[in-house]
């Protein structure tokens, strides 16, 4: 296993920038699910101010990276500290003020369908902030305005597309002005347009408001667009790591099938099964 085929381990500052300048250190990370082991000793440098991407293949573990970083699941082994704060050593309440500093865009983060568009956004605000209606109002409208749907403040979910709801989501996931925002696969199910103005707000975002950024996809082109520094994660380890132009020059196989979209190559896309020949004589699937 090429588990040493980091792209920018020796080159240049992106690398160096990183482990300076950290939002998120993970150090020595161990993670299994049952006889599964998804995290076999990964260290990464989140770093500030900037996009990173995490990609690699489906099931990799992308996804849980994130939960393991949000304090949503526990590591089994290994360090991962948030702006200082060791995620495994944080009391309940610690851990909630913590998570109210960090931005979540999950595929899975609908809109509440009954309240509209203005009131998914201050929802957060009223959770957690006290604040006059007044000073809320012009919040949620400043939040729309950067996501361009200040004029859909009154509209239910039900009349928005899904490009539209996305962005409303996002508008939601950064009204507490969060030091840190983390997007799972925001470009899915998106139209090419669509798209475009995601990967925008995203890095409009970013840099406007001096947020750090983790955006987890599969979608190449997209996220290497945007990412300042990119992370490909596979078979429990870093396979990868650097600006998107350092990634792409890589001569690694590993990297080469992944980011030209290859099916077939020393990343196996099967999750672990008897044969198929097996499973069809036999009439019950177990
Ligand atoms: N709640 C769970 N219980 C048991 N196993 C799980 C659970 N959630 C995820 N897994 C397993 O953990 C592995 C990593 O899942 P994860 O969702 O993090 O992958 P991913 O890289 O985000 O995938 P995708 O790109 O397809 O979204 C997968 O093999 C999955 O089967």
């Amino acid at each position: 296993m090429e588990s040493g085929s980091t792209a920018s381990r020796s080159s240049g500052d992106g690398s160096q920038r990183a482990a300076s300048e950290a939002l998120v250190r993970v150090r020595g990370l161990h993670f299994r699910r049952g006889e599964q082991r998804i995290f076999d000793g990964v260290d990464l440098d989140i770093p500030r101010g900037l996009v990173t991407a995490i990609m690699g293949p489906s099931g990799t573990g992308k996804t849980t990276l994130l939960k393991l970083i949000s304090g949503q699941l526990q590591a089994d082994a290994g360090e991962i500290e948030v702006d200082g704060q060791s995620i495994g050593s944080l009391s309940r309440s610690e851990l909630y003020a913590l998570r109210t500093r960090m931005g979540m865009l999950f595929q899975s983060g609908a809109l509440l369908t009954d309240l509209d568009v203005f009131e998914n956004v201050a929802f957060p605000l009223r959770e957690h902030a006290k604040l006059p209606e007044s000073v809320l109002r012009k919040l949620v409208l400043i939040k729309l305005e950067a996501v361009g749907l200040r004029g859909a403040a009154r509209l239910m979910p039900s009349e928005l597309s899904g490009g539209m709801a996305r962005r409303v989501a996002l508008a939601r996931a950064v009204a507490l002005d969060p030091t840190m925002i983390m997007y799972d696969e925001p470009f899915t199910g998106q139209d090419p347009i669509s798209m475009g103005t995601l990967t925008s707000l995203i890095r409009q975002l970013n840099d406007a408001s001096g947020l750090t950024s983790i955006v987890v996809s599969h979608d190449v082109s997209e996220t290497a667009e945007i990412a300042d520094h990119l992370y490909i994660i596979a078979n429990g380890q870093i396979m990868a790591s650097g600006s998107p132009r350092e990634v792409a020059a890589s001569d690694s196989a590993w990297v080469r099938q992944f980011m030209d979209g290859e099916p077939d190559g020393p990343v196996h896309y099967h999750y672990p099964a008897a044969p198929l020949e097996q499973d069809l004589l036999h009439s019950a699937v177990h």
